[in-house]
């Protein structure tokens, strides 16, 4: 079957890794993006639609032109600690933007949609793997419009016949083995690149934020998600509407977590060069511990991760950083 999907965000980092494996699977993927945090080189599977979300003309005029059959939907704003400092941005891009999508949705009998939701929306787990229906408790206002959206989402299921499937990814890393695309945000606060910065001498070092929290290492623990495994979990969510149209949240996590030290020692074997670090204080608001229960992936869209262990992300986040950005990189 062929058909169009509509990606908003697609020019951003799991967004492009998406239309690349909604294209391998045969559909057209069109981007709509602002390209505020977009890459218009990364578009390469499909056409781009330069266009906000808070624009609803612009929305129409995409779902007229291309009729989409469904939406995944990735444009956001996603930094935590900005999320605090102005919440006002994070409500007005995520929740009221995200209002005007699933409203021009309605207005085109476009009714199946594929949303970007995180495990901050779970805040400070009770006990790891964190199962779909441990309570959501999200401790900053990135995690609260995520949340809220989750929320509109099924009342928009029960009033009005939408379908949809909540994606909770934990962390997202690495890049397209092939080198096709890759992480490319300004500023970058996520560690992997971080560590990498560091090891190419682009950063005079790393800080571990916390080295006494109560995990083995005494520094904090994620569960890496290889950005490809995401990609491949959209195409299946669509597929399962197309089937089922049951509406779900997901957990999309390896059910494995590996601490800032595992992540440093990874990245010095695989460049083979030593990481210069700090210890430093905690983040606030980070938890301990996220590591996802990634059962019901498997069950019921029979999805597993394949590019996800250490190595593999940290390879192929390299190679991707030492193309784009660290050309002088050992
Ligand atoms: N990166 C992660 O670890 C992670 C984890 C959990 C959830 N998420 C969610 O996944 C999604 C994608 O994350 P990413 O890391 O690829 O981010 P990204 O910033 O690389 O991509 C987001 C894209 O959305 C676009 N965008 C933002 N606001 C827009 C608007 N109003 N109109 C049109 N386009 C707009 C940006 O230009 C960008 O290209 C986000 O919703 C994020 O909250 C990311
Ligand atoms: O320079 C750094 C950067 C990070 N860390 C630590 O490394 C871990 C991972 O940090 P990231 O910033 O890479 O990612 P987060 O765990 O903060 O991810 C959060 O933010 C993401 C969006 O940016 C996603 O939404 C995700 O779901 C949400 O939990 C954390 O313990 C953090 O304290 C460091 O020690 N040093």
């Amino acid at each position: 079957m062929t058909a169009t999907i509509l990606v908003t965000g697609g020019a951003g980092y799991i967004g492009s890794h998406t239309c690349k494996a909604l294209s391998a699977r045969g559909l057209t993927p069109v981007t709509f993006d602002n390209l505020v945090y977009g890459h218009p080189d990364l578009v390469q599977w499909g056409p781009l639609e330069k266009g906000d979300l808070a624009d609803p003309t612009a929305l129409d005029t995409v779902f007229e032109r291309y009729a989409p059959r469904a939406v995944i939907h990735f444009a956001a704003y996603a930094y935590v600690g900005e999320s605090v400092s102005d919440p006002a941005r994070y409500y007005r891009n995520n929740v009221c933007g995200t209002l005007n999508l699933l409203d021009a949705m309605r207005r085109h009998g476009c009714r199946s949609i594929i949303f970007s939701s995180t495990c901050a929306t779970y805040g400070i787990p009770s006990a790891v793997p964190i199962p779909e229906n441990h309570p959501q408790r999200p401790i900053n206002p990135y995690g609260r419009s995520k949340l809220f959206i989750e929320h509109i989402l099924e009342d928009y299921r029960q009033a009005y016949d939408m379908r949809y499937v909540a994606l909770r990814y934990f962390n997202a890393a690495g890049a397209d083995p092939d080198g096709e695309t890759g992480e490319d945000h300004d500023p970058e606060p996520h560690l992997i690149p971080s560590v990498l910065f560091a090891a190419a001498g682009k950063r005079s070092h790393v800080d571990i934020f916390g080295t006494d929290y109560p995990t083995p290492d005494g520094t904090a623990v994620r569960d890496y998600i290889h950005v490809s495994d995401l990609a491949d979990a959209h195409v299946r969510a669509f597929d399962h509407l197309e089937r089922t149209a049951a509406s779900e949240c997901i957990n999309l996590g390896t059910g494995t977590g590996l601490s800032v030290r595992q992540i440093i020692d990874t990245v010095s074997n695989v460049t083979g060069t030593p990481v210069p670090f700090r210890e430093a204080e905690r983040r606030p608001g980070d938890p301990p511990e996220l590591v996802a229960e990634p059962e019901k992936a498997r069950n019921l869209l029979g999805w597993q991760s394949r590019h996800s262990d250490a190595e593999t992300i940290i390879r192929t986040a390299w190679n991707w950083h030492r193309k784009r950005h660290l050309h002088n990189a050992k």
